[in-house]
Parts: structure tokens; C-alpha cells; sequence
């Protein structure tokens, strides 16, 4: 029997997605050595050696600022993601977070903490300091959605049932993402746009480095006397000192983020939370699940499905003789293995090769056998960055 495929975790993953992993042919801890693939939440890996053993990352979750995607590109390393499987999560900690400011719940919770129980006056200190508390309501209200992804439309869309006014920004929405908005979501041209004419601004970006810091001192003056922005994406696309600066200057009413941070934590008008968007069990669930699956396919049949730097390439399994080639997007390189094909008598039985940017990604099914001498002379082609052999145990006649 072959050897199991060997899962590095960097973080907990939810036991779910873990079960997906079938035990007789998978080995999945927290010290493992020479991994196939790696599953991982957040956990910072742009410090880590990652080992060339690696063949595949899995982020059971959205954002994948956190590795290094670069460099496992250079490799041939699909780097996978889990697309809208914590989206409902985010989307009802951002509603949260919008009450939480309007309603001022922050520090009238502060106030109640701070309240003697045994104290007899209690009652009359609460009917007297809840007046400092008083908010405003929801409905009526206008919301900017700057990212109109999986998160940002589920939001722009339960903010419209509350009935808030939406506009939206997202330069690169989806027609997917387009066709799921409700009618009512205006569009806004540009970030500016939206931070004038909101009351709350949210964000649902990926930390890149356009976005870095899009919410700047060049920016922030222009939003709404008393707005609140609400930032579940990242810290950095955010300038926090900015933001503290228009707090102290009453621009902003609050900044609610997920991101505890030297700057922001403990400035007033600051509800900062422990990075809680994705942390409930059904969303944690969603991602290990979906990643797991993601992973499981690419290492036993090379399919790819939601990598973020490769294109989606599957192939339903007809012959078990597949090679899986991710290789540079450069001109002839399907000429060149397929010509290393012939010259090994193989025959294709089928083929399907698609690019996405720099990189490309080709499986080819042949009808018997590959030597390890083809593979190699599949490897030293040159723009071929990784290759594997996956015969299907079972399927030879
Ligand atoms: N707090 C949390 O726990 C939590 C959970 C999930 C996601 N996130 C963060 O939220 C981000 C968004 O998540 P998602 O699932 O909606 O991702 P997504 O990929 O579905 O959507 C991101 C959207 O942002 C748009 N975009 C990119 N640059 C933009 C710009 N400059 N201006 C406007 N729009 C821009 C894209 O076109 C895309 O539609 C993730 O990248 C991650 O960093 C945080
Ligand atoms: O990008 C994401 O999916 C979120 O930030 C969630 O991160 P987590 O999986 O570490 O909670």
C-alpha cells in the first residue's frame, strides 16, 4: 500500500474538515515532518522555511495575506482557499458591530460593570446615567460597502432588510457578485465617493498592497461628521494612527475592527474585537470542510478547484494514469509534453491545460503506465515548475 499523504496543521482545524481526510490514507498533526500539504487559519508562514515536500496549501478561511503566495507560485504550489464559507459569520458580526456603535452597547456595558451591586442607589444611577448612552437607530441610515465580494454582499444585502440605504464600491465585483445584489444597492464610483456619503462605512477587502492603508489622513476628514467605520477585513488597510486622530477629532463616532492593535486599543470611540469574524462553529466547520475537500482532490487527482494563484483545472477520471504539470504561461509548453509523451510511446487519453496570469496547469491522462524517467524528463522542461505522477490504485485492468 502506498505511503499516507502527510498534513502539516498550523492551526486548529475544525474536526470536521479533519474527517474528510480518510485516516488509511491520511496523516494529519501538528508535527509532521516533509508534509505534502499544509492546512492553516491564520498563522503568519512568511517567516516559516516551508519544506520543498510541500505540494499544496490550504487556508480554511478567506484571506491569504498570511502566506507566502508568492513564493509557492515560483513553486508550482496551488495555495487554496475556502470563498464564502465564512461569509454569514462576518457578515452577522459586522450588523453587531454597526449596533454596537449606534447604540453606544460598548461603553454602557462599561458603565453597568462599573456599578456597585450591593449598591442601593443602583437603580437611580442607572435611570440617570443612560441618558450618556442614547444612540440612534439603523433604519434610515446609509451604509458604504467598500468590497463587494462574498462578504460584502451579504452584508450590503441584510443591510437593506434593516432597512439602511447601501452604496457600493468594488472596481473588480463579479457578475456573479452583481446578480446576487439586491436592486436597491447604488453603486458608487470610487472609495471617496462612498466615504462621503455614508453614516457607517464597512470594509470587505483583501489586504494587497493597493489596499494597503486605502483608509488614510488624505481620506478620513472627508466622511461624515460622527460616521462609523467598520474595518473585519484587515488591520493594515487601515492607517490606524489616522484613524485614532479622526476619533479624538470627533469625525469619526467609532471605529469597530477586529484587529486589537497597539494604536487603536484603548482610544476612545475604538471597539476593537479579538478577530472573531470567521469563529463560529459553523463557519469554522464551512472552511475545514471546503479546503479539506479542495486539498484531498488536488493531491489524489490533481484537480484544482479555489486556489488563489492557479487556474480551476478538473477532469473527470477516466484512465489511471494521470500527470499533473503546473508550469510558467509561456508558448509551447503543452508542444514540449506532449512531444515527451510520444517519445515515451504514451498514448493521451486526455488533456485539459488552462493559464491564469503566470501561471499555468495542464493534467494529462495517458492510457498505460509512466516511467519515473518521464516525469523526469517532464520536470526538466524548462517553465515546468512542479510535476506528479498520480496512478489510481484500483483502476488498472
Ligand atoms: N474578520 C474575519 O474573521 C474575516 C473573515 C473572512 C474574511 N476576512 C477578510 O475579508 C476579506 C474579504 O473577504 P471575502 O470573503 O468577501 O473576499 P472576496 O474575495 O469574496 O471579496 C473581496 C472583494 O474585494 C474586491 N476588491 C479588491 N480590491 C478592492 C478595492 N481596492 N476596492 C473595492 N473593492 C475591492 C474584490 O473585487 C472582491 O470582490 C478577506 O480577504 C479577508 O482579509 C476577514
Ligand atoms: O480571512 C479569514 O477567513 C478570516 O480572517 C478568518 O481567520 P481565522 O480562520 O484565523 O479565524
Amino acid at each position: 500500500m502506498a505511503d499516507p499523504y502527510r498534513i502539516l496543521l498550523l492551526n486548529q482545524i475544525s474536526a470536521s474538515g479533519l474527517k474528510c481526510l480518510p485516516e488509511a490514507r491520511y496523516l494529519a498533526g501538528k508535527e509532521i515532518n516533509e508534509p505534502d500539504a499544509i492546512l492553516v487559519r491564520s498563522a503568519d508562514m512568511h517567516a516559516m522555511t516551508i519544506p520543498t515536500s510541500v505540494r499544496a496549501v490550504g487556508r480554511a478561511g478567506a484571506g491569504t495575506n498570511n502566506i507566502p503566495v508568492k513564493l509557492l507560485s515560483s513553486r508550482g504550489v496551488p495555495v487554496f482557499n475556502a470563498p464564502g464559507a465564512n461569509a454569514n459569520a462576518v457578515k452577522e458580526l459586522v450588523i453587531a458591530g454597526m449596533l454596537l456603535a449606534a447604540r453606544n452597547l460598548s461603553e454602557a456595558l462599561h458603565f453597568v460593570a462599573m456599578l456597585d451591586p450591593f449598591d442601593t442607589e443602583m437603580e437611580k444611577k442607572v435611570e440617570d446615567g443612560k441618558r450618556l448612552y442614547s444612540g440612534f437607530e439603523l433604519a434610515g441610515k446609509t451604509l458604504g460597502v467598500v468590497g463587494l465580494g462574498k462578504v460584502g454582499c451579504l452584508v450590503a444585502d441584510a443591510a437593506i432588510k434593516l432597512g439602511m440605504h447601501v452604496l457600493g464600491f468594488d472596481p473588480e465585483i463579479t457578475v456573479d457578485a452583481a446578480w446576487n445584489l439586491p436592486a436597491q444597492v447604488k453603486k458608487a464610483n470610487s472609495v471617496s465617493e462612498v466615504l462621503r456619503q455614508a453614516n457607517f462605512v464597512t470594509l470587505h477587502i483583501p489586504l494587497i498592497e493597493a489596499t494597503s492603508h486605502l483608509i488614510n489622513s488624505d481620506n478620513i476628514g472627508s466622511m461624515k461628521q460622527g460616521a462609523v467605520l467598520l474595518n473585519f477585513s484587515r488591520a493594515g488597510i487601515v492607517d490606524e494612527a489616522a484613524v485614532v486622530a479622526a476619533l479624538k477629532e470627533k469625525r469619526l463616532g467609532h471605529y469597530v475592527c477586529d484587529f486589537p492593535s497597539a494604536v487603536v486599543n484603548r482610544s476612545t470611540g475604538v471597539i476593537a474585537l479579538p478577530h472573531l469574524g470567521a469563529s463560529t462553529r459553523e463557519a469554522e466547520e464551512n472552511c475545514a470542510v471546503m479546503v479539506t475537500n479542495q486539498l484531498v482532490d488536488f493531491l489524489e487527482h490533481g484537480n484544482v478547484i479555489n486556489a488563489v494563484n492557479f487556474p480551476n483545472v478538473s477532469m473527470p477520471r477516466e484512465s489511471s494514469d494521470r500527470i499533473a504539470i503546473a508550469n510558467a504561461n509561456v508558448p509551447n509548453m503543452v508542444g514540449q509534453i506532449s512531444t515527451a509523451l510520444a517519445e515515451a510511446k504514451l498514448n493521451i487519453h486526455n488533456m485539459v491545460n488552462k493559464s491564469r496570469g503566470e501561471m499555468a496547469y495542464t493534467l494529462v491522462d495517458v492510457d498505460s503506465t509512466v516511467k519515473p524517467s518521464v516525469i523526469d524528463a517532464i520536470r526538466k522542461i524548462e517553465g515546468v515548475l512542479d510535476v506528479r505522477y498520480l496512478p489510481l490504485e484500483g483502476m488498472h485492468g
